[in-house]
């Protein structure tokens, strides 16, 4: 298996991974998996509930797993949770297995768009807007690290934004891609 076989998607809570993650894989023909849906396929239960009983630190041993199954597949876009670059393993099998995309947004962006959310339990807080400020502040650097392209979601809509990943993603994945030009 090499790198260019897999698209795998970073970047904090509402930066469109999953939006994004979709309609990739529906263009390139390849099997789309979001690492927080197969966690929850798995327990049965949803995100909120599995922090409420193990904690953030049963989350995370539950994604690192998760995470270390999905990148050992080949044909995949991963749209991974927004706190998978925490963990050094994981980000070692996110670049070594795949085409890494950073979603970048600003945190007063993904609060609009995340306000009304109530799946998300780190937001949860009396101050959602200054825990994506913090967030932000510790893991830009990681997203950055582990990223071999990076968008600014910035006012892009989500189609003009997939729209600019495939001029990107076609030069890094040539000969490997198989676009459905019809989207
Ligand atoms: N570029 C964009 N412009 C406007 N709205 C967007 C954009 N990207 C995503 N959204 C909207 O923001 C919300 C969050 O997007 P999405 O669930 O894809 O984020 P995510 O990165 O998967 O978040 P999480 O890490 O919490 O799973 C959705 O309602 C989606 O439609
Ligand atoms: O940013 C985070 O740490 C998280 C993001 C979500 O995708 C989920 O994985 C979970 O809510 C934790
Ligand atoms: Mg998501």
């Amino acid at each position: 298996m090499s790198k260019q076989d897999n698209l795998y998607l970073v970047g904090l809570m509402g930066a469109g991974k999953t939006t994004v993650g979709r309609l990739l894989a529906r263009h390139y023909g390849r099997t789309f998996y979001d690492s927080d849906h197969e966690i929850e396929a798995r327990t049965g239960v949803k995100i909120p509930v599995i922090f409420e009983i193990e904690g953030e630190a049963g989350f995370r041993k539950r994604e690192e797993a998760m995470i270390a199954e999905l990148t050992h597949l080949s044909g995949v876009v991963l749209a991974t949770g927004g706190g998978a670059v925490l963990s050094q393993t994981n980000r070692e099998n996110l670049k070594n297995n795949g085409v890494v995309i950073y979603l970048r947004g600003m945190p007063e962006q993904l609060y609009e768009r995340t306000r009304h959310d109530r799946n998300r339990p780190l937001l949860q807080t009396e101050n959602p807007l200054a825990r994506l400020q913090e967030l932000f502040r510790q893991r830009d650097p990681l997203y950055r690290e582990v990223a071999d392209v990076v968008v600014d979601t910035g006012r892009q809509s989500v189609s003009g934004m997939t729209r600019a990943l495939y001029g990107k993603l076609d030069s890094l994945t040539r000969g490997l891609a198989q676009p459905d030009t019809a989207d």
